[in-house]
C-alpha cells in the first residue's frame, strides 16, 4: 500500500463533514468520496470525530537550538546573545546540529507544523534530518560578519556553498533561503552582495529586523537611519522576496516601507515577550494590508515550538496592549499560522484546497478541552494545547493516531541528551 493515495473519511474538512482525497503530494478532492477509490491502492483514515487542519507555517526559527532550551532564561537579548549563546554556538558541528534537527522536528510535527523557515549553521546536519523526518524546510545559513572584511568573505562564500548544495538535492520538500543575521551584525558591503545573490539565484531573504530598541539606536548612530530606511536606501528590498523577523519596534515611515516593498513579517510574540523586546504593532500592520505570519523563534528564546501558542498570544496579546478585545480574531491568527506563512514562502499549501499540497493534520476532537464540539475553529485558537493526531507532509503520513511511522522517537532523544552535554562540557 503507498501512503500517497490515502482518502480521510467522514472528517471536519472546512467546516463541513466530508471525505478528503489525496493523491501523490497533492490534495486531490474534496468532497463525498466513495466512488471509483481503489481500496487496495488507497490507505483510508477514519476521520470521525476528527478536524482536518491545513498544517501549519513556522516562518521564523533556528531549529537546532531545541539544544538550547532552559540553558539560558530571564535575560535581554544582546546580554543572551554575547554572553550564553553565541559561545555555546562555537562548540555546534554538523553532529550536533543533526541531532537538534531531528528532536526539532519531531516536536513540530507532534504539534501540527508542516514546514519552516529556518535560518542557522551547519546546513548539512540540518538538511540531514529534515530528509529523514519528512519535513518541508526552506533553509538559511546565518550570515554574520561584524563589520569584518574577511569575514564577510567567508560567509558569503559559505552561503553560497549552501544555496549549490541544497539545489542540487532537487529535493522539492526543501528549499533555500540567503539568511543575512541582522542590520546590527552585518555590514552593509555584506548585505549588499546578499541581495545580489538573492536576485542571481532567484530566492528570497530571511532577516531578523527591529527586534528591540538597543538595536535600533545601534543602527542609527552608525548611520543616521532607522533599519527598515538604512536598508531601504541601498535598494536591499527590491525586486526580493523578504521575510523579516520580528518587526517589534517600527516608525510610521518604516511601515509605509513595509508595505510599498511587499515584505513579509515574522511576528514572533512569545520571543519578544521572553526577552522583553516589546509588543509587535499587528494590528497596524493588519490595517495597512501587510502579510503577517507568525514564527517562534528558536527553543533558547520561547522555550518550545508548538506554534498553536504563538496563534494564541498573537490573538490575545493585542487585545491587551490595545485595550480592544475586538482585535485579531480567529480567524486571523489562524491565517497567519497558515495561509499568510504559505503566501510568504511561495508554497501552494496552508489551505484546504483540490490541487493544494497535501500538508494537513487531523486533530482528534474528544478532548476535555474541545467540548463541545460547535465552535471548532474557536477552540483550535483559544484552548487547544497543540498536540495533534495524525500528519501528512508532501503526501506522505509521517505520524498516524500519535505514533510516529518511520523513526524511532527514543533514540532522537537520546541522541538529543548526548549532542546537549557535549554542547556544555
Ligand atoms: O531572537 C533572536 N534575535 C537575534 N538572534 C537570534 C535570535 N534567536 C536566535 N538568534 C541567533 O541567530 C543566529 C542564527 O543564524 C544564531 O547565532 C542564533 O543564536
Ligand atoms: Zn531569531
Amino acid at each position: 500500500m503507498s501512503d500517497r493515495n490515502c482518502l480521510i473519511k467522514n472528517a471536519i474538512v472546512n467546516g463541513k463533514k466530508q471525505d478528503l482525497l489525496i493523491e501523490n503530494n497533492i490534495i486531490k478532492k474534496i468532497g463525498n468520496i466513495d466512488d471509483a477509490i481503489d481500496k487496495e491502492e488507497t490507505k483510508v483514515i477514519d476521520g470521525n470525530n476528527k478536524i482536518v487542519i491545513p498544517g501549519l507555517i513556522n516562518t521564523h526559527t533556528h531549529i537546532p537550538m531545541t539544544l538550547f532550551r532552559g540553558v539560558a532564561d530571564d535575560l535581554p537579548l544582546m546580554d543572551w546573545l554575547n554572553n550564553y549563546i553565541w559561545p555555546m554556538e562555537a562548540k555546534l558541528n554538523a553532529d550536533i546540529v543533526y541531532a537538534g534537527t531531528l528532536l526539532g522536528c519531531l516536536e513540530m510535527i507532534k504539534s501540527g507544523t508542516t514546514t519552516f523557515n529556518d535560518m542557522y549553521f551547519f546546513l548539512d546536519g540540518i538538511v540531514k534530518a529534515v530528509d529523514e523526518m519528512g519535513m518541508r524546510a526552506v533553509l538559511s545559513y546565518g550570515m554574520i560578519d561584524l563589520f569584518d572584511g574577511e569575514k564577510r568573505k567567508k560567509e558569503l562564500k559559505n552561503a553560497e556553498e549552501n544555496i549549490k548544495m541544497i539545489k542540487k538535492l532537487n529535493n522539492e520538500r526543501i528549499g533555500v533561503a540567503l539568511g543575512p543575521h541582522a542590520p546590527y551584525t552585518c555590514s552593509k558591503e555584506l548585505l549588499m552582495e546578499v541581495h545580489e545573490m538573492a536576485k542571481k539565484y532567484n530566492i528570497p531573504i530571511h532577516i531578523h529586523m527591529n527586534e528591540t530598541l538597543d538595536e535600533i539606536k545601534m543602527v542609527k548612530e552608525k548611520t543616521g537611519m532607522r533599519p527598515f530606511e538604512y536598508l531601504n536606501s541601498f535598494g536591499f528590498f527590491d525586486g526580493v522576496s523578504v521575510i523579516a523577523a520580528h518587526c517589534v519596534h517600527l516608525s510610521d515611515e518604516e511601515i509605509k516601507i513595509i508595505k510599498e516593498k511587499k515584505i513579509n513579517v515574522s511576528h514572533n510574540p512569545i520571543s519578544n515577550l521572553k526577552l522583553a523586546s516589546g509588543i509587535a504593532p499587528i494590528p497596524k500592520l493588519v490595517e495597512n494590508g501587510i502579510n503577517v505570519t507568525l514564527g517562534t523563534d528558536g527553543c533558547g528564546s520561547n522555550n518550545n515550538l508548538n506554534l498553536f501558542e504563538e496563534i494564541k498570544i498573537s490573538s490575545l496579546i493585542h487585545k491587551g496592549a490595545t485595550l480592544n478585545p475586538t482585535i485579531i480574531n480567529t480567524k486571523q491568527s489562524f491565517e497567519f499560522a497558515t495561509k499568510n506563512g504559505a503566501k510568504a514562502l511561495d508554497l501552494k499549501c496552508g489551505e484546504l484546497k483540490e490541487g493544494y499540497l497535501a500538508d494537513i493534520a487531523l486533530i482528534d476532537l474528544n478532548k476535555p478541552f474541545l467540548i463541545p464540539k460547535e465552535n471548532i475553529y474557536s477552540h483550535l485558537v483559544y484552548s487547544f494545547n497543540g498536540n495533534v493526531d495524525t500528519v501528512i507532509i508532501d503526501g506522505n503520513v509521517v505520524m498516524e493516531n500519535g505514533k510516529m511511522l518511520n523513526v524511532n522517537e527514543e533514540k532522537i532523544y537520546e541522541k538529543a541528551e548526548k549532542a546537549y552535554y557535549k554542547l556544555i562540557n
